[in-house]
């Protein structure tokens, strides 16, 4: 008998979390025997919140850091995760979990609005460690390996999802910046040698305010360093506001806000206030009065005016309306609700928001409920011109077709917080006119931007050792699935040009003999790309962390119909795996629809293919032969899932979440029934299989009628356990069946 080996099992947020307590028991039940443990660790954003605020809590309250933890073991040779889309929390988000966890009795403080005391500046920093996406990187020791798993194509092949039509027509099209961005004012440099950096900002009158110091440069590393113009910035909005009225085109700004949690932030209140700066010259005094801050959005201000007597927020609002009615449509996230595009800068981000609308005929939703072209703005330009190619190419030949187009899998670079996505601890509002200098251990200048008060500057690290094992792995993908591999760089773009070099020497450690493996532009390969797509043929996407997030949504959103369904491994450097579940997010709309109707329809499927591939991984690395064997077959499983059409549906009172974990466990069970390597596992599980199939209509039944209903689950950040577990598993003749694998 093999010795217990562990799977670490994260619990999340919003659908998925849900769903986890519906699923895991299964996941529990099947793997018990073959001594596997499955080890649950907490990273939803409430338990983030409490394990960074201990010292407020009761004894009795207080919560492991699980996310330290995993850190730590993401770096062990022996770590198996199998980690589910979190929430990264926005301001406004975090501001709602606060306010329910302390309504739940947590007397965590509030969230800081003006910082004026030392604990108001020692709470802002506790808040900024849960803030945006603060999960994913702590994880992500090792590169992306992203692809949609053949049945899951295939499924979509005989199951297309819908797509709107584009018209050569369309007046939908990409706004961004042409100079003062960070893609134009980018200089990098390969550091030859380690050494410590600083990072300092000299103002004109000569004051030297160090940004950072004692940053750790390892051999080999990149650096680079950007700034976005303010001034730049607010001329193109005013354009894009102006350009949008003539055109009658929705007004819509992408962003990645939780991810690049300092820099799109600023650049979302720029945008509120230009798309309002009406409503700002006349009321702005005010607006500082009451501490309204619309780097948050505009929902920030909307929620502020209720302190503000009546006859001022009446005034205001009549103002705002009256912005709407006269600038520019903008862009809707719920037209009932009159939510906009500007309301909460996590409401559109970017990777899952431009496919969607390119799915859609180029359109969004405007305040009629009706579907509108749309100016996209994305004001910095160092990856907004894939979206203009595929906006350009749908243009000309029209929508792509899920039935016969090719596949898109990545290949990213994202270790050790790799490329801008690490660069928010050195991502600087500038107070004054100047530079920023960044100088050598040794007092030598590496890098020099003049800056203008408000400009946006950032410094970017890119460590060796991620980069050699991202080619690594990028020739392994070509060689493995025998599919041309495109290196997405621009040698024109100074960070690229850094990193071409690196990938032509590193190319050369591998046998890329009869490998058709090219560096192209990132506009040139997705016009290389799409080309093939058309024609049916399969190109890998190797990519930087930017493009690894934007081209795992693209892709997979065109080609199944949704992220969910993506095979999505993290090879950690250390030997480790981390299985996240499908490349989306966390589907906050399903929780609304779960709450009102008792229907979750989340698709499971990413989960599916995480813990079959954790399971291999771990019956590799334990020797445990029956892990191999719970793999294969819940591969099998998924595949029948896939032919059998056993996804939750979108309708209340047909399968959702609940009924499709059901079926995979009916299958799993038969595939484990009928396979011959393990004689033990085939026993155990004949007599479930037979249990779950003679009462499938019953269970189905049952599992449907109970929708229809709001369900309380006290709580949305923080759910009442029992309540939320008891909706989640509310069928007694499954849960007992099931419970006959724990004896
Ligand atoms: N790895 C992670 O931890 C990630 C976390 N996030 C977080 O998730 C939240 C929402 O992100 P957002 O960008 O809106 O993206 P989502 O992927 O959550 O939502 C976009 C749309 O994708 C579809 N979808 C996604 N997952 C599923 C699923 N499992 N089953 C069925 N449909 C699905 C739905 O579209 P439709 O209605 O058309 O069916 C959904 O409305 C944010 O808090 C964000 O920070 C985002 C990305 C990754
Ligand atoms: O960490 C996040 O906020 C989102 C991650 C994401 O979108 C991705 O990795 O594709
Ligand atoms: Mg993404």
């Amino acid at each position: 008998m093999s010795k217990i080996a562990k799977i670490v099992y994260t619990k999340t947020d919003e659908a998925p979390a849900l769903a986890t307590r519906s699923f895991l028991p299964i996941v529990k039940a099947f793997t018990k025997s073959s001594n596997i443990e499955v080890e649950v660790k907490d990273i939803s954003l409430a338990a983030r919140i409490l394990a960074n605020f201990s010292e407020y809590l009761e004894d009795n309250q207080k919560v492991e850091d699980a996310l330290a933890t995993l850190g730590e073991l993401a770096k062990l040779p022996t770590t198996n995760i199998i980690k589910l889309p979190n929430i990264s929390a926005s301001v406004p988000q975090l501001k709602e979990a606060i306010a329910e966890l302390q309504e739940k009795g947590f007397a965590i403080p509030n969230y800081p609005e003006e910082i004026k005391t030392d604990e108001d500046k020692a709470v802002l920093a506790l808040y900024n460690k849960v803030k945006g996406s603060a999960v994913n990187p702590v994880l992500r020791e090792g590169n992306s390996d992203r692809r949609a798993p053949k049945a899951v194509k295939n499924y979509a092949r005989k199951n297309p999802h819908s797509m709107g039509a584009w018209l050569s027509s369309s007046k939908t099209h990409v706004a961004t910046m042409s100079e003062g961005d960070f893609a134009h004012n980018e200089k990098s440099a390969t550091l030859k040698n380690a050494t410590t950096i600083s990072i300092e900002h000299v103002a004109k009158n000569g004051t030297k305010t160090i940004l950072k110091e004692n940053l750790n440069i390892l051999k080999g590393e990149i650096i680079d360093a950007t700034v976005m113009s303010k001034k730049a910035l607010i001329a193109f909005l005013e354009e894009q506001y102006e350009d949008a009225l003539d055109k009658n085109v929705l007004f819509s700004l992408h962003m990645k806000a939780t991810m690049m949690k300092v820099s799109d932030p600023i650049i979302f209140g720029h945008a509120v206030r230009v798309y309002f700066s009406d409503l700002f010259k006349k009321h702005g005094k005010t607006f500082q009065k009451i501490g309204i801050d619309v780097n948050n959005g505009l929902g920030n201000l909307l929620s502020k005016l209720s302190e503000l007597p009546k006859e001022k927020r009446d005034e205001i609002r009549n103002d705002i309306r009256y912005a709407i009615d006269h600038g520019p449509e903008l862009a809707m996230v719920n037209s009932d609700k009159g939510i906009t595009n500007l309301h909460v800068p996590s409401d559109v981000i970017i990777d899952a928001s431009m496919p969607a609308m390119i799915r859609t005929s180029g359109k969004m939703w405007n305040a009629d409920g009706k579907l509108q072209d749309t100016k996209a703005i994305i004001p910095d330009s160092s990856y907004a011109g894939i979206y203009t190619a595929t906006i350009d190419f749908c243009k000309k030949h029209g929508a792509f077709d899920p039935t016969t187009m090719g596949t898109v899998p990545n290949v990213g670079l994202m270790a050790q917080k790799a490329e801008e996505y690490g660069s928010h601890d050195k991502t600087f509002e500038i107070e004054k006119n100047g530079k920023v200098v960044v100088k050598d251990a040794a007092g030598k200048v590496l890098m020099e931007h003049e800056v203008e008060t408000g400009d946006i500057w950032r410094m970017c690290q890119t460590k060796d050792a991620p980069i050699q094992d991202w080619v690594k792995l990028a020739v392994t993908r070509a060689r493995a699935s025998q599919t041309p591999a495109v290196f997405w760089l621009d040698k024109n773009r100074a960070h690229d040009a850094e990193i071409i070099k690196k990938v032509k020497v590193y190319l050369n450690d591998h046998d890329t003999s009869n490998l058709d493996i090219r560096i192209l532009s990132p506009i040139k390969a997705t016009e290389f790309t799409l080309k093939r797509i058309i024609k049916g043929e399969d190109t890998i996407s190797v990519s930087g962390n930017v493009l690894r997030d934007y081209l795992t949504d693209l892709f997979p959103i065109l080609e199944v119909g949704t992220s969910a369904k993506m095979l999505s491994i993290v090879p950690l450097m250390n030997g480790g795996g981390l299985f996240e579940t499908g490349a989306g997010g966390s589907a906050p709309k399903h929780v609304d629809q779960f709450l009102e109707e008792n229907h979750l329809r989340w698709d499971s499927l990413g989960e599916f293919l995480a813990l079959a591939v954790s399971l291999e991984h771990l019956g590799t690395t334990n020797n445990n032969t029956k892990a191999l064997v719970l793999s294969e077959t819940l591969d099998d499983a998924t595949d029948k899932f896939l032919d059998n059409d056993k996804s939750p549906s979108r309708k209340v009172g047909e399968l959702d979440n609940r009924g499709s974990h059901f079926y995979l466990a009916l299958y799993w069970a038969k595939e484990l029934a009928n396979q011959t390597k393990d004689a033990e596992l085939s026993k155990e599980f004949g007599k479930i299989y037979n249990e779950l199939a003679k009462n499938e209509t019953k269970i189905i039944a049952q599992l449907n009628e109970i929708q229809g209903n709001s369900v309380d689950i006290q709580g949305y950040y923080q759910p009442n356990d029992v309540l939320a577990d008891n909706a989640m598993r509310p069928n007694a003749i499954f849960n007992n069946i099931l419970s006959l694998l724990n004896v």
